[in-house]
């Protein structure tokens, strides 16, 4: 492989990074939007049950498009784990308001 093809792959992939990181900030923003709703109703910042229908989902996922299953889990456990952290705040911030 030559410097410009080493070059244009490296395009590709800051493109393709470019969209998760697009993707990510429209996730954040429609689970914000989960985090005021759930603060209104009082309801738990965390939902086992809808995590694990998601963590089967990303499994299926991943074999449907040979990633390896373990990576997407730990992707989205990061991922999740913000968000939550991000509705306890907004719970606290609405109690407060
Ligand atoms: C966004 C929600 O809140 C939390 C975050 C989730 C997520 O980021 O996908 C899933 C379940 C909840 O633990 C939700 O309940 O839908």
């Amino acid at each position: 492989m030559d410097d410009s093809e080493l070059a244009a792959l490296r395009v590709e992939i800051d493109k393709i990074d470019a969209h998760i990181v697009e993707l990510l900030a429209q996730r954040f923003n429609i689970t914000n939007q989960v985090g005021v709703l759930k603060a209104q109703k009082k309801l738990s910042a965390i939902d086992p049950e809808r995590e694990a229908r998601q963590a089967q989902r990303y499994t299926e996922l991943a074999n449907e498009f040979g990633v390896k299953p373990q990576v997407v889990q730990n992707l989205f456990r990061s991922i999740i784990d913000e968000v939550v952290i991000n509705h306890r705040a907004i719970a606290v911030q609405t109690a407060f308001q």
